[in-house]
């Protein structure tokens, strides 16, 4: 309606900065007492204020329009409620909500006039959220009504004062009614009267019912009762509640409706206050009849009547609330006690509270984040993907979940796994949003590193075997879309074992990583290399399929890897052995390209190391070959394939035989003989050499025991101990058992140690051999020369005999060095206390050579081959002098 309109219908009325009028008065105190609230208000609105018709605990006579609630009142012709101002739209910053009376609470019921104009309202108002109930918002509706009526008929009353005021020959008894009617318009009495009820109730009979109607329709219960505690009016429910008759309750007093004693004094001190300063109330548990306690929340107003001063009030049952504020309370704590950060947003996002843990995670404390938007914690990352799932849950009014990147205050990041959901008020509306904030930044920085574990190589940081694979597949695919193909690398560093051996692992960790990173710089940024496992690594170059490239960065690697490593104090050199496989050529699938790139590196290493071999199919007829073979050397030992043959060893001062050194021979039952230099390196690689060298200690002393059992001059026997079995507590434990099973004398048993065996790790083999010693064995060095022997170490080792290797006796003759080197190792022998011996000795040139030179002993063809047992024996039984 037009506000011109509507001002000129409200000053028609005059009523705006009039005196109280009582009739008013009671309307607003019975307002309050049947809405449980402290405040209520007739409040008329005026063009730029609104003014208080009567009030109830409010002392301002008037407020600006702007912030007043009943001009949002008068908007519609409902009874308008606010149930919480701090969560309503437009009235949380209003000054009557954050100062003084701090209102939480409003309901107004509009004055409507006649011809529809909305004069005000009749307000009540609380300190706390709550709500009315139906029968209080048909009562607050009903009282807005009986007050326009009220301002109708004073309005006709002032008419008629005026229409009289212009009669000069009034009569007495016109002066009377004059008089009368000017008092009943614009009394002022001096405390609101009880008996101004029945009084105004003899007036109009309406006036009667609504007293009686009201009173009983208070929801909670009300009573009257005199300075003396006598009951003088009560309403209905007073009676329903308390389970006591009218008769009862009229001969009762107030005191007698409490049970506990300190409630009892309590009320009792409250009476005598609001007898004294006009009103009081408490929670006190009502006492029924039946012996129940029920929570009730009394108020109690000083009235007079009768002449004398009497208490007006009302209890209201607080069960719900307690239970309520219980359940609030609860919550509450739990807000608060959560390790999650909870925040409480607005509709628009707009932060209206935090809990500690918010404050915990963020840093943020609840004052410096209240009215922002919970934006503010994204920073300029506003933009990240998880934001729009949260964006959509505002403006949906609907649930969200997203992972977010969080900043804390002090600008640090963390993850937040962020929930919110939407919270309706009475009515369904969403008015707030819930959001709870999960810190997960330490869960994502494990599973990021779960995640670099399962695909990163520890030691290298290069990717790993499983990485390998899904890149080749990915280069498979593209290949195949492309119609290209690329080229699979296997690359294993020569002999890296003797850096672990003898620098140690962490030399060898140390060196692994430097390859990695020279490989590195051989490979273009797209290509991909991974540590496949120990001293493996492999490659995939993308778009190479050129041989003649691929050959040349294979070279590149080669040199690259070659060049001295700088570790720690050591300065160490080695090489390494390459296969490469091309797509789709040298296979179609994963397995495939690896495995012939792996077949090609060990044609690389077979053919000497420190080269690159690219896959040819004929190497696998090789890999199956040797898989044949592995094959039936494991059955070899069951099958009792192998056999001892024995060549001689010639006293060359003498000689005379005296001791054999036992040779190992394979005849499967199924084929021709294998030779032992293809078969031993097998038996290294596989492992079989340690239970085959086991057979082959047993067999030779126990051969060499019945040798002696037959009669024959005992001479030794001579065992090859090769480096796999160089397991000191294996070994010792092997010796024993072959020396207690045949009965030997340790003295008899030789062991022959190949010069690498012993030069690669001299300290630990130093210690071996001296326990080796004293179990009573004798020790050779067996292919002596060939290796690189540091003197001073050999110096140390507790040995018998050096073995002259046969490649330098086989050339003695024909070349002047080999004859150097064999008259050095004599006289090197010699010089440490050793005997020596020769092998590989053929011809009569090799023998007068040796003789000649001092040497001690001698073995080869040009005394015997190697026997059989049987022969060996017949050998022996015959003692054949070498002339
Ligand atoms: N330091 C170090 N050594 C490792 C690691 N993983 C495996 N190895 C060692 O790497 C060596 C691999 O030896 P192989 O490749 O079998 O033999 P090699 O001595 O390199 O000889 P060839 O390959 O035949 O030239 C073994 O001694 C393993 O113990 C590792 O992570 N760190």
């Amino acid at each position: 309606m037009d506000e011109q309109k509507r001002l000129e219908v409200l000053y028609r009325y005059h009523l705006l900065d009039t005196l109280p009028e009582s009739q008013f008065d009671e309307i607003t105190q019975l307002a309050a007492l049947v809405c449980g609230t402290p405040i209520a208000t007739i409040t008329l609105i005026d063009k730029d204020r609104q003014w208080f018709l009567s009030k109830v605990g409010v002392t301002a006579t008037e407020t600006e329009r702007s912030i007043s609630f009943c001009a949002h009142a008068i908007r519609q012709d409902a009874l308008f409620v606010i149930p919480d101002t701090l969560h309503a739209h437009g009235f949380s910053n209003n000054p009557l909500v954050t100062g003084h009376p701090f209102l939480r609470f409003y309901a107004g019921a509009p004055l409507i006039a006649d011809d529809g104009c909305m004069l005000g309202t009749l307000a009540v108002m609380d300190t706390m959220p709550r709500s009315l109930t139906g029968q209080q918002q048909n009562a607050l509706m009903m009282l807005s009504r009986e007050i326009v009526a009220r301002i109708r008929s004073r309005r006709q009353l002032l008419g008629l004062c005026r229409q009289i005021d212009s009669y000069d020959d009034a009569s007495g008894e016109l002066e009377y009614a004059y008089r009368h009617m000017r008092r009943s318009a614009n009394e002022v009495p001096a405390a609101p009267r009880i008996d101004a009820m029945p009084a105004y109730a003899a007036e109009t009979a309406k006036g009667t019912d609504l007293s009686d109607v009201f009173i009983n329709s208070i929801p909670g219960i009300f009573y009257v009762f005199d300075q003396h505690g006598k009951f003088l009016r009560w309403n209905k429910n007073f009676e329903v509640v308390s389970g006591y008759s009218s008769t009862e309750i009229a001969a009762a007093c107030p005191l007698d409706f409490f049970g506990n004693p300190a409630e009892k004094e309590l009320f009792a001190e409250k009476i005598k206050q609001a007898l004294k300063e006009g009103s009081a109330s408490l929670e006190a548990a009502l006492l029924t009849k039946g012996g129940q306690s029920l929570p009730y929340y009394f108020t109690g107003k000083r009235i007079d009547f009768a002449g004398e001063h009497c208490i007006c009030g009302m209890g209201v049952d607080i069960s719900e609330r307690r239970t309520s504020e219980e359940t609030l309370r609860l919550r509450n704590r739990a807000l608060e006690a959560s390790i999650n950060a909870i925040m409480i947003t607005d509709a628009q996002g707009m932060i209206e509270y935090v809990n500690p843990a918010f404050e915990r995670i963020t840093g943020y404390p609840l004052s410096a984040v209240l009215r922002r938007h919970f934006r503010f914690l994204h920073r300029n990352d506003n933009e990240q993907r998880g934001m729009a799932a949260v964006r959509s849950a505002y403006r949906l009014l609907e649930e969200g979940h997203a992972l977010l990147r969080s900043y804390r205050r002090n600008g640090e990041l963390f993850w937040n796994d962020f929930y919110i959901a939407p919270v309706a008020n009475a009515e369904g509306k969403v008015t707030h949003f819930i959001g709870v904030l999960n810190d997960i930044t330490e869960i994502k920085r494990y599973e990021e590193r779960l995640e670099h574990q399962a695909s990163y190589d520890g030691l290298t940081q290069l990717v790993n075997r499983n990485v390998l694979k899904d890149r080749i597949r990915q280069a498979i695919a593209s290949a195949q879309r492309h119609k290209t193909g690329f080229t699979v690398g296997f690359m294993d560093l020569d002999n890296f074992k003797f850096i672990n051996d003898s620098l140690g692992h962490g030399v060898g960790d140390e060196l692994l990583k430097c390859v990695a990173r020279r490989l590195a710089t051989c490979m273009r940024a797209h290509d991909t290399i991974a540590r496949y496992g120990g001293d493996e690594f492999a490659f995939v170059l993308n778009d190479a399929v050129n041989e003649e490239n691929v050959g040349i960065l294979m070279d590149r690697i080669l040199k690259t890897i070659e060049r001295p490593f700088e570790i720690g104090d050591h300065r160490l050199f080695i090489s390494c052995s390459v296969g490469v496989g091309f797509y789709p050529k040298d296979g179609e699938d994963v397995d495939t390209l690896l495995k012939n790139a792996d077949t090609a590196m060990y044609r690389a290493k077979e053919s000497g190391r420190n080269n690159y071999q690219f896959y040819v199919p004929s190497m696998n007829d090789r890999v199956r070959e040797r898989l044949s073979l592995e094959a039936k050397l494991r059955q070899a030992l069951t099958n009792e394939e192998f056999a001892l043959h024995y060549q001689p060893k010639i006293d060359l001062a003498s000689g005379m035989v005296v001791g054999v050194e036992a040779l190992l021979r394979w005849q499967p039952a199924d084929g021709d003989a294998i030779s032992p230099a293809s078969f031993i390196p097998l038996a290294e690689e596989t492992g079989l050499i340690v239970p085959i060298g086991e057979w082959v200690l047993d067999t030779a002393c126990a051969h060499n025991k019945l040798l002696q059992q037959s009669g024959l001059p005992p001479i030794g026997v001579a065992v090859n101990i090769s480096a796999r079995q160089f397991d000191p507590h294996a070994l010792r434990k092997s010796i024993s058992q072959a020396l207690d099973a045949s009965g030997l004398d340790a003295k008899y048993l030789e062991l022959e140690l190949t010069e690498s065996l012993v030069m690669e790790n001299p300290d630990e083999v130093t210690r071996i051999l001296h326990e080796l010693r004293e179990m009573g064995l004798r020790l050779a060095i067996d292919d002596f020369g060939t290796g690189y022997s540091n003197l001073s170490q050999l110096q140390r080792f507790p040995v018998d005999r050096l073995k002259i290797d046969q490649s330098f006796v086989r050339d003695i003759g024909a070349d002047p060095n080999d004859a150097i080197i064999a008259r050095a190792v004599i006289s090197l022998g010699h010089s440490l206390g050793m005997s020596v011996i020769a092998e590989g000795v053929s011809n009569e040139e090799q023998l007068a050579f040796l003789r000649a030179n001092g040497c001690d002993e001698m073995q080869g063809f040009l005394y015997s081959r190697p026997l059989p047992f049987e022969d060996l024996m017949g050998l022996l039984t015959e003692n054949r002098i070498l002339a």
